[in-house]
């Protein structure tokens, strides 16, 4: 539509009606924002003058701390206040920019008129008016303008199905309160609006896409029915998109009763994090909590072990092919990620049931005071009906127990007198502060009594000795969790008890994945395909210490989870729904190549059929189609995927004979990039040994950097990054760095997925670069979708 037409003109009055109104709205605001502020810095500045303190007696305390409670209250109410009218604030400015970005006119059966509902990212009325000008996105009217084109429509609200007719769905792009443009759609969501967001560079943040939320993805957002809901989704589709507005969904459907800290993300890495930080504060939306799988399995290890870091594991599968011992890790790997591998932990948790945990003595001043044995006869003495984690807790009981009859003998032992003849003065003190806060019979003249300041001083060395042993005993240190697991690996009988208990085999590299097992454990390495079930044998045997605020956990790039990452977030979070996303094409983890009950299967399977909804996203939004067209090549089944009809320049492939020539033909390649406007560029590397590399061989390059397992920034410029961190990510232009099939290259069928994701991280362009030839995946039918450049001249080396 252009902005002559009579239409566009009307639609502008209103919009210009609608930004006066969100105008007055803010002066109030302000000035009422600007009122609790100067109440707020008044009650700080005067706090204690307006309280009384007094703490001569009893009475007078009480009323000080019930006028300092007062006060304090006043003074936080207001701070309340203060803070959801700025949030209104910078909402409404918002809203002042752009009100609203879509329009429908729906004509409920039966009434005479049609309703027109304006769409943005916040409900607005104006003073004193019933009427909403604009309907937050997330209304439950809402759903019609992402669920139908216009015709017949039906909407489902609490109060049942209202049907009706959709006569007119338009979309407006609106800045700085003009309207930039206008469409009436006759499809689902017109491609127009689409096709301009879609074209735009990428700005470093992951934008939201409220305004052209796909009828698909709108039923991720929405769904409130399932505790798990399951998506895969081709590279490009939305997933993380559709993760983020369904947490800006859910917090507004369930606002009152659910909150952002209630809520977990899950994401592949610290970078990613920061990628996607922007989408709910652009909403008006508070963030969740987000975090990565690493950084739990590490706060919860605590510093007992040296933890092998994901990116470190995959290094290691990409690399280390020709090290000793190569294969026994690759398929220890490969089957401790496995529900086989949880039925056999879940077996021998079976058998420890009955015997075989191993605990460590109980010391008291290098002085036994339970031995292993002791406690495994107390341990096992104890009725097996009871669960491990309650008899865990009853033989702490017993232990502290012991150690208190233990702590009244000691009293009267020579170490004792040493002790406190040995006390210096600012510990007489504590103890003195101590024993008077313990026994309030005490007074402070005590002391002047030497046998009694004798005995009591006895009694704080003694207490002082007794204090850690007691916290070991609470935490349930003397449980000797590393032999027990170790021993699983370490006894082929006790794992064959174990499986015969989950009624398994044991797999036939058994004996391999022992020995290298064990090398790690013996010297308290923990590798990362151990990490998830040593805590789950931990948890199981302590008791879980479960999350239950949490109501909702969304994990991205779900495919690389193992059956046994599920088990365990299943466990610690069990009052939380669950939203996986993933691509099965783009798992990349070592374990890839595991049995398929690996990834989704594995955690559908911990969940009743009817509790679950899978929805599969076919179309992928990312890439041009050229692009599309290429990847979906590169994997069985891509003819389903389905690109956007976005136009742009073909893949194209560049060869050079040595890295000279390689590394030349991709600094051309990046000095046209920069020059045509490109805002964000990757260099993806297979690994991080070869980034670094490229790096430094690309020294001088305007704007480049190093992107890192601990880079925690995404930014704008040339990132030269190794494959697995690119993961959920995108660029405007990507260059694959190398795509023959040497080692280095993409050689193997182990490396095809890999291959694919990279590749799929192109949003604009996508440019190969070739050291000698092109690899397997760029040969056959697939020549027909990618370009080849002339083959250079070669650098000559000197
Ligand atoms: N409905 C939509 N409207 C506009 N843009 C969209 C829409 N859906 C997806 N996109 C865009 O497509 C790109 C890919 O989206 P996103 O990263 O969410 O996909 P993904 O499925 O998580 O991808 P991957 O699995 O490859 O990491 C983003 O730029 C996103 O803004």
């Amino acid at each position: 539509m252009s902005d002559k037409q009579p239409e566009w003109q009307a639609e502008q009055a209103r919009v210009d009606e609608v930004v006066l109104q969100v105008d007055r709205r803010m002066e109030t605001l302000e000035e009422q924002t600007s009122g609790t502020h100067s109440e707020m810095v008044d009650i700080r500045k005067n706090f204690w003058d307006d309280v009384t303190v007094n703490f001569e007696d009893a009475v007078e305390m009480a009323e000080s701390f019930a006028s300092l409670k007062q006060q304090a209250e006043v003074l936080s109410e207001r701070e309340r206040t203060h803070l959801h009218a700025s949030r209104q604030l910078r909402t409404l400015r918002k809203l002042k920019s752009s009100p609203y970005f879509g329009r429908i006119d729906f004509l409920e059966n039966g009434e005479p008129t049609a309703d027109q509902v304006y769409l943005g990212i916040a409900s607005f009325r104006a003073q004193g008016s019933e009427q909403d000008l604009i309907y937050d996105w997330r209304a439950p009217i809402a759903s019609l303008y992402y669920d139908y084109p216009p015709g017949p429509a039906q909407l489902t609200t609490p109060a049942g199905q209202i049907r009706g007719e959709l006569l007119l769905k338009r979309q407006f792009v609106i800045r700085d309160g003009e309207i930039v443009s206008l469409f009436d759609t006759g499809v689902t969501i017109g491609d127009e609006l689409l096709q301009e967001v879609l074209g735009r560079q990428s700005d470093a943040q992951m934008r939201s896409i409220v305004g052209t939320i796909q009828r698909e993805q709108n039923r991720i957002i929405r769904n409130e029915r399932s505790r798990l809901l399951l998506v895969q989704g081709a590279a490009g589709s939305g997933k993380t998109s559709a993760a983020l507005q369904r947490v800006a969904y859910l917090l507004y459907r369930f606002r009152g009763s659910l909150s952002a800290d209630q809520i977990v993300l899950f994401s592949p890495n610290p970078m990613f994090n920061s990628y996607v930080s922007t989408v709910l504060p652009e909403l008006g939306e508070e963030n969740m909590q987000q975090t990565t799988f690493q950084d739990y399995l590490a706060a919860r290890l605590g510093h007992s072990f040296k933890l092998e870091n994901p990116y470190a594991q995959l290094e290691y599968a990409l690399r280390a092919e020709k090290e000793h011992g190569y294969e026994a890790r690759m398929s220890g790997i490969r089957y401790k990620a496995t529900t086989g591998f949880v039925r056999l932990i879940d077996g021998y948790l079976g058998v420890l049931g009955g015997a075989g945990i191993i605990f460590r003595d109980v010391r008291f001043k290098d002085e036994v005071l339970a031995t292993g044995e002791d406690i495994g006869a107390y341990f096992y003495g104890l009725d097996r009906s009871i669960a491990v984690p309650n008899r865990m807790r009853l033989t702490a009981e017993w232990l502290l127990g012991l150690l208190k009859a233990r702590q009244k003998a000691a009293q009267q032992e020579d170490w004792v007198d040493q002790a406190v003849d040995l006390l210096d003065k600012e510990t007489y003190l504590r103890a003195h502060q101590t024993l008077k806060r313990q026994n309030r019979k005490l007074k402070a003249d005590s002391f002047d009594d030497f046998d009694r300041e004798r005995e009591l001083l006895g009694q704080y060395v003694v207490m002082e000795a007794v204090k850690p042993v007691r916290s070991r005993i609470k935490k349930l240190t003397f449980v000797d969790i590393r032999s027990t697991f170790l021993r699983l690996f370490l006894s082929s009988e006790i794992a064959a008890r174990a499986a015969a208990h989950a009624g398994i085999e044991l797999p036939e590299s058994w004996e391999c994945i022992c020995k290298d097992t064990i090398d790690r454990l013996l010297v308290k390495k923990m590798a990362y395909e151990d990490a998830t079930p040593f805590l789950y044998v931990v948890e199981r045997i302590r008791g879980f210490q479960t999350n239950t605020s949490v109501r909702h956990v969304l994990i991205d790039e779900a495919q690389d989870y193992t059956a046994f990452q599920f088990a365990y977030l299943q466990r610690l979070f069990p009052f939380g729904r669950f939203t996986a996303l993933g691509d099965l094409n783009q798992s990349i983890q070592a374990h890839a190549g595991a049995e398929e009950s690996t990834g989704f299967k594995a955690l559908a399977a911990l969940h009743k059929e009817a509790e679950t909804e899978t929805i599969v996203l076919k179309q992928s939004y990312r890439s041009t189609r050229p692009i599309v067209e290429f990847t979906s090549m590169l994997i069985p089944g891509g003819e389903e995927i389905q690109p956007f009809n976005r136009d742009g320049l073909r893949p194209k492939l560049s060869v050079a004979g040595n890295r000279d020539g390689l590394h030349a033909l991709i600094r051309e390649r990046l000095d046209a990039l920069a020059a045509e406007g490109n805002r964000t560029i990757a260099v993806i590397c297979k690994t991080a040994a070869q980034s670094l590399l490229v790096y430094e061989a690309l020294h001088g390059v305007p704007a480049i950097r190093l992107v890192e397992s601990e880079t925690s920034s995404f930014e704008p410029g040339i990132a030269v990054i190794p494959s697995y961190l690119a993961k959920g990510v995108e660029f405007d232009a990507v260059l694959v760095y190398d795509a023959s099939g040497s080692h280095s290259g993409y050689g193997q069928e182990s490396d095809r997925k890999l291959f694919y994701t990279v590749c799929t991280r192109a949003m604009h362009e996508l440019h190969l670069f070739a050291l000698g030839s092109a690899g397997p995946f760029l040969q056959g039918p697939i020549e027909g979708y990618y370009d080849t450049a002339p083959k250079s001249a070669d650098v000559q080396t000197h």
